[in-house]
């Protein structure tokens, strides 16, 4: 079959590779751009180096996923963008800025939502706003309106512990879009949900993701939550790009539909040996 698949590899030029070498030389306006990016550590056994000549961009308002097997360097990347540590060599810029500069501009996401446990839900939410100094009147509007978006308009007085995985999770959503970030790094965001509650929380995400703007960089080792949610997939392995895939559907996105229908099984077969 006949997908928009690039394989970093390849000598043979695809039209995707020719659009993906495009992105890359073209930083500029780029939400993200990594230019031959690697990274090293000391372990006992000496220096490793977990990421390898890296380079890839991501345009705003682009949904970027990276998947690979445990221990690939996904983590190790969105760390690098959030500016948790700089790269042993090459430069990574966020909206043409170092990630340092630009963090008021990002908003990060864990599979740990990370709520604050005395605070109620709607407080929850408000925490970034009152850091970015808005005033209470305002940063409370806006919290029950983000609460409202992911569905929980009605649970916004309860505390951590009276709601349930599913809707800690979409409050540390609205948590995260209620700064209005142009860039939102995702770690398994999705991956301590159990199998119905995570669809209904990436279908209530993407529904929130696309009124917005912002780009999106989400790290996962499941190769189908990839194929699902993403403009773009960077597949990764020995800390290098194995291959980036365009999943070809349309939005807004049925995520069941899609992810019963044989183009998807296809893919996701496909690039399946390619992860193993
Ligand atoms: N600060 C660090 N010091 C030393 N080694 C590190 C450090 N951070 C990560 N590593 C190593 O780098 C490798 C890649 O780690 P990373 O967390 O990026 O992988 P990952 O692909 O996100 O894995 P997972 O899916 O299991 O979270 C691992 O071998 C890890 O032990």
């Amino acid at each position: 079959m006949d997908y928009p698949v690039t394989s970093a590899s390849s000598t043979l030029l695809t039209f995707a590779d020719k659009d993906v070498q495009k992105e890359t030389s073209r930083s500029d306006g780029a939400a993200v751009s990594l230019r031959s990016v690697s990274k090293d550590f000391d372990s006992e056994a000496g220096t490793i180096r977990i990421i390898n000549d890296v380079s890839f961009t991501v345009k705003p308002g682009e949904f970027v996923v990276l998947v690979g097997r445990s221990g690939c360097g996904k983590t190790t990347i969105l760390n690098m963008l959030a500016g948790l540590y700089p790269p042993t060599s090459g430069a990574v810029e966020i909206f043409a800025d170092s990630p340092q500069n630009a963090r008021r501009r990002l908003g990060y996401m864990l599979a740990n939502d990370a709520l604050m446990p005395w605070r109620s839900a709607v407080r929850n939410v408000e925490l970034g706003l009152e850091i970015l100094g808005m005033p209470k009147k305002e940063r409370r509007k806006k919290a029950l309106s983000m609460l409202t978006d992911v569905g929980l308009g009605h649970a916004a007085g309860r505390l951590p512990w009276q709601l349930s995985h599913g809707m800690r999770q979409r409050v540390a959503l609205a948590r995260t879009w209620a700064r209005d970030p142009g860039l939102l790094l995702m770690d398994e965001p999705f991956s301590a949900l159990d199998a119905q509650t995570r669809t209904d929380v990436q279908a209530t995400f993407l529904n929130v993701w696309q009124g917005s703007n912002a780009a999106v960089v989400l790290v996962t080792h499941d190769l189908s939550e990839a194929l699902l949610l993403a403009d773009r997939v960077i597949m990764l392995g020995d800390g290098k790009i194995l291959r980036e895939v365009r999943p070809p559907f349309e939005r807004p996105r049925d995520l069941p539909s899609i992810a019963s229908s044989d183009t998807f099984r296809d893919l996701l077969n496909e690039l399946r040996e390619l992860l193993n």
